[in-house]
């Protein structure tokens, strides 16, 4: 193992992001009533071109007006490559309050375009005498931000979460599907007569958790469009939540709830896990690196499996 301890990320719940577009103010009250751990307000894909100067204005006025409780406040700028998106960051840290906690950057390529967002905000926070530092998040959503993904992740210290954005990477990478996460009906083996499904998004979201877990940022699950398909959420969200991501976005209130339940522990891992921390004690106590919990070999990487659980458990309960 390297000498050098990997960072923790923000110690904050990120289970659900709930997205709302910010040409909607109508529906900022109730996503500010929702049990979304982080609420995103979009500048971006949801709103059109028309509308962007009047989704700003809503938004600043939005971050000041409404009650955010204890949530994790973002807006999601526009992306680098247009016209808008240093409007979005001057207006918004010129403008409006304290209350804002993040800009989300989307179709990140490289460490430089972070660098390019830092620079500016960090410009604009020293202008305005602002005592709070905005942190950042992105999402990697392109064929460069997969390609660059671990020097993203190292960027700059304001970074605090990385989501995959399956419907621009699918776009990006020319991937033959309109599908926005889950599974693709094309993406099979075939096998003596049966199909068997794969998982497209895997190596994708395997990178973004190694990047991340690498460089203390948290890795999230991004969209899944179809928001009439419970059960294909919670499969997309529980593969999400086994390969180590810690929460996904909602595009429609009725994902929240599920959201929570995936990536909240559950009871009973928390109890397995505890269980698990109390037979390594013992057989610490006993001298042995090594036990056997309910058939199976538990040792000291088994502390630190068991440890993620209680940990993020804990860290949710507050
Ligand atoms: C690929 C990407 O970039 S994804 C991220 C960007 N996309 C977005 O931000 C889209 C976010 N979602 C939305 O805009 C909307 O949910 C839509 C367009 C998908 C559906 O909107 P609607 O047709 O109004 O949905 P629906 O009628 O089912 O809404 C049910 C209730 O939830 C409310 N609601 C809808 N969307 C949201 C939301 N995002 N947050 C909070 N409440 C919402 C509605 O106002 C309605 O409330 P009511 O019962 O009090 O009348
Ligand atoms: O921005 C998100 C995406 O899936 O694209
Ligand atoms: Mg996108």
């Amino acid at each position: 193992m390297s000498f050098r301890i990997q960072p923790q990320p923000p110690a904050r719940p990120n289970r659900c992001q709930l997205f709302g577009p910010g040409s909607r103010p109508a529906i900022f009250e109730k996503m500010a009533k929702s049990d979304a751990d982080v609420i995103n307000l979009d500048l971006e894909d949801s709103v059109s071109p028309d509308d962007k100067d009047a989704a700003r204005r809503n938004i600043i006025q939005a971050i000041g007006d409404i009650d955010w409780g204890d949530k994790h406040l973002s807006v999601r700028i526009n992306g680098l490559d247009t016209p808008y998106w240093y409007r979005d960051i001057v207006d918004v840290l010129e403008q409006a309050g304290d209350r804002i906690d993040q800009f989300m950057i989307p179709k990140v390529g490289n460490a430089a375009d972070i660098y390019a967002v830092d620079a500016l905000v960090s410009g604009v926070e020293a202008a305005k005498g602002r005592r709070k530092p905005v942190a950042l998040e992105v999402i990697i959503e392109t064929a460069a931000g997969i390609a660059h993904v671990e020097e993203i992740a190292a960027a700059s210290p304001r970074l605090q979460a990385m989501s995959l954005g399956a419907a621009d990477f699918a776009a990006s990478m020319g991937m033959a599907t309109t599908g926005i996460g889950g599974t693709q009906e094309n993406y099979y083996m075939y096998r003596e007569g049966q199909k068997y499904w794969s998982d497209p998004w895997h190596w994708a979201q395997t990178a973004i958790v190694a990047a991340c877990r690498t460089h203390g940022v948290l890795p999230v699950d991004g969209p899944f469009g179809d928001f009439s398909d419970d059960e294909g959420f919670r499969a997309q969200a529980l593969r999400s939540a086994t390969l180590g991501m810690v929460g996904k976005w909602a595009i429609h209130p009725k994902q929240v709830a599920l959201c929570n339940e995936v990536f909240t522990p559950s009871d009973a891992a928390v109890a397995e896990a505890r269980e698990i921390l109390e037979a390594m004690e013992e057989a610490k106590r006993t001298g042995q690196g090594a036990a056997v919990y309910k058939g199976r070999l538990v040792d000291l990487a088994s502390i630190r499996q068991a440890e993620v659980i209680v940990k993020q458990s804990e860290m949710i309960a507050g």
